[in-house]
């Protein structure tokens, strides 16, 4: 299998990777962005990509969000969780307090924003394409000091993994602000078998709402509500053809197997002018839902029946 992800080689990307396959059994693709990592998948390059979709620090990663969301139908098929700290690097001989221009990701900078204002609060931040790019360009430039001086930066965050793969030097460690903080990778790949339920599974939708319509937001979530489904993510993005109009990218609890995540399904179907299914995989923490009174797939079933019964001219 080959996997297209967000590169060079180190980054929080790749640690998810790993979790799904070793690098020995399987072919890896760094790529520069998330949108090149789902478009090598798109175009036949690679056969999956592992993209980050939402962090402890910044919620939703909306370029994976948005490059999901429209083009030729793609299916999220598992998800890792990954935990996030940042060590500050430096070309050897480089002090803290010589530090002035910072490369990082730009979620890289906002996990460590406390520490750097307390620390470095006169530092500017030089946006790096991942957490790794600027790793790789120290190494490259280590031992040649007119390299050095050529950086456009004089220190970077990069997980504390990628210190010894480049054979950096430390300035400082557990820069993060928050040390429990977590990001959620996907596994994006061409529309195919959904997976098996577990009983503790996601679902992830794009739904866009009817135009002009007071509260279609709120009867839009009303067909998760009566049907007892429980949210963990819902984040508007721009569809981008005119201001004011925005799609909804939502996470939901259960399996598209599941009669309650169906019945939403269907809900959402005939209410709502779009709706894309980017897929049912299992939960990474495999933490099962909350099953409210009369929600459960034995309830919806005999709902049914009792229907049926009632059409066949049975009342009892
Ligand atoms: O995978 C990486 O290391 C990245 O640079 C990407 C990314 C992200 O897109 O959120 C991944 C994890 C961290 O939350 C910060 C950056």
């Amino acid at each position: 299998m080959r996997y297209a992800y967000l590169g060079p080689a180190g980054t929080f990307t790749e640690e998810a990777l790993r979790q799904v396959a070793a690098p020995d059994e399987a072919v890896y693709l760094p790529q520069t962005d998330v949108g090149s990592a789902i478009a090598a998948v798109r175009s036949g390059d690679a056969d999956r990509a592992v993209v980050a979709i939402e962090s402890t620090a910044e919620g939703g990663v909306t370029a994976t969000l948005d490059s999901l969301a429209a083009g030729s139908p793609l299916v999220i098929v598992r998800e890792v969780l990954v935990p996030v700290q940042f060590t500050l690097v430096a070309p050897a001989g480089v002090r803290l307090a010589d530090v002035r221009r910072i490369a990082a990701h730009p979620h890289a900078w906002v996990q460590c924003r406390r520490w750097l204002a307390a620390h470095l609060p006169h530092a500017v931040h030089v946006p790096a394409t991942s957490n790794t790019a600027p790793a790789a360009l120290l190494a490259q430039a280590a031992g040649d000091p007119a390299a050095v001086r050529a950086l456009a930066f004089d220190a970077a965050l990069v997980p504390p993994a990628a210190v010894g793969t480049y054979g950096l030097a430390p300035v400082a460690e557990h820069v993060a602000d928050n040390p429990s903080a977590l990001t959620r990778f996907v596994v994006v790949g061409p529309p195919g078998p959904v997976p098996a339920p577990t009983g503790a599974d996601k679902t992830t939708l794009v739904v866009h709402l009817p135009d002009n319509e007071a509260g279609a937001l709120l009867a839009m979530l009303e067909q998760f509500a009566v049907r007892g489904v429980n949210l963990s993510r819902i984040e508007s993005r721009p569809i981008g053809d005119a201001l004011g109009r925005y799609s909804f990218s939502i996470d939901a609890e259960g399996h598209v197997t599941d009669e309650r995540m169906g019945e939403v399904l269907m809900g959402l179907h005939r209410r709502c002018p779009y709706v894309r299914f980017l897929g049912s995989y299992p939960r990474a923490d495999a933490v099962a839902p909350l099953v409210h009174v009369g929600t459960s797939d034995a309830d919806f079933v005999e709902a049914r029946a009792w229907l049926d019964r009632l059409r066949g001219g049975d009342p009892a």
